[in-house]
């Protein structure tokens, strides 16, 4: 339904996004992650017709985002991260206004209307003017700007920020009531919020893709995290350091005999008991060893950390 292929976009030297390559099928919702400044809007913005991109294609129902823009912007639904409403205008009347800017046709619109107040639980607030609505509702009313016109498609720019956790739970199972209906995406710079409404996720970060996966598999890919206390006559750290499948070791903290030890197993790769066997080879002994799995965030600041500098770009010291 969305496929992007080689989108870049240039500012002057500087790339916002470069060479994307992603695709989204009819009624999935993919989560679109990145920290600030990765390129999330100016992706979105492209795909939605707002700006063209420098290069690179982005179709839309088979319909290219730069050359049939009409036809994209008729079959998408938009929220920016700042909704365009009219302060001046009730609920009802701004949506209605919408509805009639996107093509809905006159006898249609009151049953649009009614299923988009409904949906988005806007029902007591028709009547209210934008102006008078709290944060969390001038949101809905931008979430409803996006559906009003039944569009197959809904890109949704960081829909749940400045939201109180009760408002974000109302804005999340409205998101996740799209899927299988509609197709969505929808950006965040919060993995564990895109992995409570969306199966798939693109990571982009300083303008380009990191991974495209499903949730379930992200949290794999961190491998496990162990904790363990030993104590004996010889440090550990790099009898560990030389086991398979260790990612990384680190000393946590030492007091006598003892040393507090953190371990990361690259991914899937299971060793608490090769941890175990190792340290008794030595004739340490265990005090403790607890394995747990990384954060979503942990794996989100691992996948985006900073990009280096090749070597050629270091600055001379
Ligand atoms: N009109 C513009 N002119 C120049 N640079 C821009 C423009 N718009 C965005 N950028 C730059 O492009 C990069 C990507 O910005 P973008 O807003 O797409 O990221 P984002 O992932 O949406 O970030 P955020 O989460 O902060 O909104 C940033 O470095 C930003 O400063």
């Amino acid at each position: 339904m969305i496929e992007v292929e080689q989108l870049t976009q240039q500012y002057g030297a500087r790339a916002a996004i470069q060479d994307l390559t992603f695709r989204v099928e009819a009624g999935e919702i993919l989560g679109f992650l990145g920290p600030n400044g990765a390129g999330k809007t100016t992706t979105l913005r492209i795909l939605a017709a707002a700006q063209p991109a420098s290069r690179g294609t982005a179709r839309i129902a088979g319909w290219d985002v730069h050359r049939q823009a009409q036809a994209v912007r008729q079959r998408i639904g938009y929220l920016p991260e700042i909704p365009p409403l009219y302060p001046e205008m009730t609920v009802q009347a701004y949506l209605s206004f919408v509805a009639r800017l996107k093509g809905v046709v006159a006898g249609d619109r009151p049953q649009r209307l009614a299923e988009t107040l409904q949906r988005c639980g806007l029902n007591d607030r028709a009547q209210t003017p934008i102006r008078k609505l709290s944060k969390g509702y001038r949101q809905r009313v931008g979430l409803a700007q996006a559906i009003v016109h039944d569009p197959p498609v809904i890109l949704l720019d960081e829909p749940t920020v400045g939201l109180d956790p009760r408002q974000l739970q109302e804005v999340r199972s409205l998101i996740r009531s799209l899927a299988g209906e509609k197709t969505v995406i929808f950006s965040s710079h919060i993995l564990s919020e895109v992995s409570q409404v969306s199966d798939r996720v693109v990571i982009l970060n300083q303008g380009r893709l990191v991974t495209t996966t499903a949730t379930r598999e992200l949290l794999q890919q961190g491998g496990w995290h162990y904790r363990l206390e030993v104590s004996g006559d010889r440090n550990p750290l790099a009898v560990l350091q030389s086991l398979d499948g260790v990612q990384s070791v680190q000393m946590q903290a030492q007091t006598g005999d003892r040393w507090i030890i953190s371990l990361t197993s690259q991914a899937d790769q299971e060793i608490g008991a090769a941890i175990a066997a190792t340290i008794q080879q030595q004739g340490g002994q265990l005090w403790e060893l607890r394995r747990d799995r990384p954060s979503l965030e942990e794996i989100f600041l691992r996948l985006t950390a900073p990009v280096p500098l090749n070597p050629s770009e270091e600055p001379a010291e």
